[in-house]
């Protein structure tokens, strides 16, 4: 009998293994944090040795803790923070270079150069996406360019690229896989969301030889087997971290919609099997390929929204602990005139300014500590009202939004997003979502549920909000905040 799904999630600033069982109860769960590298300014990275060894130690922690062994395990399913770039020698296994994460932003100028060019219109029909340092591609050419002999290697087929999915699983597979899922190759702005293929235009548009990639599979699969837990374990399946949380959410019905609040806030809609494009700077993106046969969703992507919290703990030492900002937020009135911008790497959507700063304003004598933490836990609501207005635009509405991510266990954010949004917000048991939704990839694949509704039906709610703020005054708050965003643009 194998009753339980091990579920890793790699996510910006931690990795976490999480054991489940069928009904999607979580069983036991381990985590570890590792090391941000900033070498230069907007540049971020990950060294790939703590991303790997982060993983192995938490999957060994949590069987060690739980009791439960690898015997009982019928597959392993992977969730990943996406866009994350590594690349690495198909012999040794060995990096070339740091992960340049999906924060990093040295390669703004020349994708600005792309947009000057006017490939932007081509590079948004074939992926869904926009051109920003976000990406993929821009990564892939720019160790390729600047690490000594990386282009030639590559032309000689000795490079493999990966995001860390793709990573984790050649190291848990011994270089046995070379695979990759619909949801993470869909993130890279080298593969078309319509044919479901590496776009050779755009393979050319990059410089990027095709030799590098790797096959894209169903996100419920056989991604290969892992042994080096004591038994082979069958690795089932793998979706990048925001998709693999609409999956946890049960968001599988059209106009289902879930936002996650962790280092950024991911809000994603199922469009079902429409590839709907935006006309407000929100992204195409695919939800999950399960049978061949892609569900699509569309994305707002804010870079800045835990970490703004996590800015105001370690850089200004506004407070000890994430959880201590419940009780000063209920001790501070709304109307406070201060309005802090997070825009510490520039501003995702719908803005897509990588040269925009951050800002705190509305300052007087009577702001403190309170007022600051205030600002910026409102302006993470405020950045999804903004996300939110551009998916009205786009002609869909939304009356429930299903959230989750370290932020969301913050009361006070919950009943603010209500508020703010003027919609109901719901938060489920198991807040793991991410890592529930690769669990149940993986359960797909081993014929655990047998469809999407199966799992659909074990979502269960922990705590619901509606709105309750009057109208005005929000109307007002968010006034304030679209004034002070201004005053940050860059690119107008
Ligand atoms: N109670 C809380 N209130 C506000 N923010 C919180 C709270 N708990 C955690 N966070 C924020 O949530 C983030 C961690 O969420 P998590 O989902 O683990 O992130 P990630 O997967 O991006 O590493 C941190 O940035 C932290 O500042
Ligand atoms: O690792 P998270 O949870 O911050 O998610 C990061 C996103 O996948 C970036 O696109």
């Amino acid at each position: 009998m194998k009753p339980y799904l091990l579920s890793i999630d790699q996510g910006t600033t931690s990795s976490r293994a999480i054991i489940f069982d069928q009904q999607g109860n979580l069983i036991h769960s381990a985590s570890q944090e590792f090391t941000q590298h900033y070498p230069q300014n907007g540049w971020v990275e990950h060294d790939p040795d703590d991303i790997l060894q982060s993983v192995l130690n938490t999957i060994k922690q949590t069987l060690n803790e739980s009791g439960i062994t690898v015997a009982q395990i019928s597959a392993i399913g992977i969730c990943n923070q996406r866009e994350t770039t590594l690349i690495w020698n198909k012999k040794t296994g060995k990096t070339i270079y740091n992960a340049i994460v999906w924060q990093d932003r040295r390669t703004a100028q020349y994708c600005h150069e792309l947009s000057e060019q006017g490939h932007g219109e081509l590079i948004n029909a074939k992926t869904g996406l926009l051109i920003d340092a976000y990406f993929s591609a821009t990564k892939i050419r720019w160790i390729l360019d600047n690490v000594e002999g990386a282009r030639h290697a590559a032309e000689q087929g000795e490079l493999a690229f990966g995001t860390v999915d793709t990573f984790l699983l050649w190291h848990l597979t011994e270089g046995q896989s070379h695979f990759t899922d619909a949801t993470n190759a869909s993130r890279t702005l080298l593969y078309n969301i319509h044919t479901h293929s590496w776009d050779a235009e755009l393979l050319a548009l990059f410089d990027i030889p095709r030799s590098m990639l790797p096959e894209v599979k169903n996100s419920a699969d056989d991604f290969g087997t892992c042994h080096l837990f004591g038994a082979p374990l069958c690795i089932g399946g793998i979706a990048s971290d925001q998709q693999a949380a609409l999956i946890g959410q049960g968001c599988f019905t059209e106009g289902m919609a879930k936002s996650t609040y962790g280092t950024g806030c991911f809000l994603m809609v199922n469009t079902g099997k429409l590839a709907l494009t935006s006309h407000n700077k929100l992204l195409t993106t695919i939800a999950y390929q399960i049978d061949g046969e892609a569900s699509y969703a569309i994305e707002g992507s804010i870079f800045i929204a835990g970490a703004a919290v996590q800015w105001m703990r370690d850089n200004l030492h506004l407070f000890r602990c994430a959880t201590d900002t419940e009780d000063l937020l209920a001790k501070t009135n709304l109307n406070h005139g201060v309005y802090f911008v997070p825009a510490l790497t520039g501003l995702g959507a719908p803005y897509w300014d990588p040269d925009a700063r951050g800002a705190i304003s509305g300052l007087t004598r009577a702001s403190g500590i309170n007022e600051i933490v205030s600002a910026g836990i409102q302006s993470v609501g405020y950045q999804t009202k903004d996300l939110l207005a551009a998916i009205e635009q786009d002609g869909i509405s939304i009356h429930t939004m299903r959230i989750d991510g370290g932020m969301a266990a913050n009361n006070w954010f919950m009943q603010f997003l209500a508020d703010i949004l003027a919609i109901n917000i719901e938060r489920p048991v198991t807040v793991e979502t991410s890592a529930l939704g690769a669990a149940y990839l993986a359960g797909l694949h081993k014929g655990l549920f047998d469809s999407t509704a199966h799992i659909q039906q074990l979502w269960q709610a922990e705590q619901q909000r509606q709105p309750q703020l009057d109208r005005e005054v929000v109307s007002a708050l968010y006034q304030g905040w679209q004034d002070a965003v201004r005053k940050v643009l860059v690119c107008q």
